[in-house]
């Protein structure tokens, strides 16, 4: 129990500042369950705002948590699936391309309707038990020839898992963003557009926008771009992850100009890392904000370390920058840790903590809740500045 506690306990100094006293050397599933828990349950005391934040970037199918993944594993036993392959844990590393593959394998155990409404479901109430408010999920529809289900059913079962949560008074607003995986190719993607566009005017706002995923060693932006012009032209609102590796300059320079209403990741766009300024120029001109993920670009190896991750280079310009969590489950993380994270690597305070999920509420493409969000929190404020 001791242990436990010293691996997830943080203190402020002088500046408000949080500080990590210790780290976990290794964290097997029962560990990481369990200070899942505990963890909740510490910052619930010692950082109340945190229970204020929102998640403008998250996959589904890589937000699965480790007792989603055990129920799944149980449907389905003949796959031998076991915990270390569907997940990274704290400590290790993988390439870019090994975290695609663990994707693969959950992808295995997620094909059928009642899978996508199980772990949608449980998805949206762990960000909501970790205090998030507002959330925007994101996935690319899939079609399981075994199974029968196809990819108009799969976005509506998505939508039916964001109903549900809402009827049974889960305390959080969920927006979905439909997902076109670059390795598909264009007409794949004009065919998710038109998919996106339906269920946005069908819905009542729940579908929202459009992101560009997927491996960014495969395929070229430039053949996605009559796709993604025209989920822009019909109000889609686009989330292109884009720079994730360092060939992809000429990509982002093209991509960037319809332009994107956000950025998924960004790490190679300024010239420090092999960008350059007019790809810094053309984000700064629309002001466009950034969605980072700390945890997932250090275990993905496209970040040295924490401390040399591009968050520092964007806060430091004032540019809008909201911190996410990419992928919860495949990297053994969530929102709040990815908020320590950042206090702690970067010095920040709590006002600075408060003020950066504060400012991520004008970056969500909900327009309609804006202004109830920025009232919770300033309900919220004053339970954190007593302590
Ligand atoms: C784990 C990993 C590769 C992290 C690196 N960051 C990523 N970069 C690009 N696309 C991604 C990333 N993480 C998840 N995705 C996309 O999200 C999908 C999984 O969620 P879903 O099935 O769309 O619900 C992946 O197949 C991929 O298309
Ligand atoms: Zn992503």
């Amino acid at each position: 129990m001791v242990f436990i506690l010293a691996y997830y306990c943080f203190c402020t100094d002088e500046r408000g500042t949080f500080r990590r006293l210790e780290i976990a050397p290794k964290d097997g599933p029962d560990l990481c369950r369990s200070t899942i828990f505990l963890r909740s349950w510490l910052i619930s005391f010692d950082f109340p705002m945190m229970s204020s934040k929102e998640e403008l970037h998250a996959h589904l199918n890589g937000s699965v948590s480790f007792s989603t993944i055990e129920k799944l594993v149980a449907r389905k036993p003949h796959l031998n699936i076991e915990h270390g392959m569907t997940a990274i844990r704290s400590g290790q590393r993988r390439t870019l391309d090994e975290c695609f593959q663990v994707l693969k394998v959950i992808h295995q155990l997620v094909d059928t309707e009642e899978d996508i409404l199980m772990v949608a479901k449980d998805v949206i109430r762990e960000f909501a038990a970790d205090g998030v408010k507002y959330l925007e999920l994101r996935s690319t529809p899939r079609k399981e020839k075994t199974t029968g289900m196809t990819k108009r059913r799969y976005v509506e079962t998505v939508i039916e898992a964001i109903r549900q949560c809402k009827n049974e008074g889960v305390d959080i607003e969920v927006r979905f963003l439909v997902a076109v995986d670059r390795r598909n190719g264009a007409e794949v993607a004009m065919e998710t557009v038109k998919l996106a566009e339906d269920f946005m005017l069908s819905t009542g706002g729940l579908v929202v926008g459009l992101d560009l995923s997927g491996d960014p060693t495969v395929g070229h932006g430039r053949d996605l771009l009559p796709a993604l012009q025209k989920a822009k032209n019909c109000g889609l609102k686009l989330s292109l992850h884009l720079s994730e590796v360092p060939s992809q300059a000429d990509e982002s320079e093209l991509l960037l100009n319809i332009p994107p209403d956000r950025i998924g990741h960004g790490t190679f766009l300024h010239p420090e890392v092999g960008g350059s300024q007019s790809l810094v120029d053309k984000v700064r001109k629309h002001n466009t904000p950034l969605e980072l993920c700390l945890t997932s670009n250090v275990k993905g190896q496209t970040v040295s370390s924490y401390s040399q991750h591009h968050f520092l280079y964007w806060y430091q310009m004032g540019h809008p920058s909201v911190i996410c969590t990419d992928d919860k489950g495949v990297f053994c993380t969530d929102l709040s840790q990815e908020y320590q994270l950042a206090a702690s690597t970067f010095n920040l305070s709590q006002e600075d903590m408060w003020t950066l999920s504060q400012k991520a509420i004008d970056c969500t493409f909900a327009p309609d809740l804006q202004q109830q969000l920025h009232q919770k929190w300033l309900e919220l404020r004053p339970t954190l500045f007593q302590l």
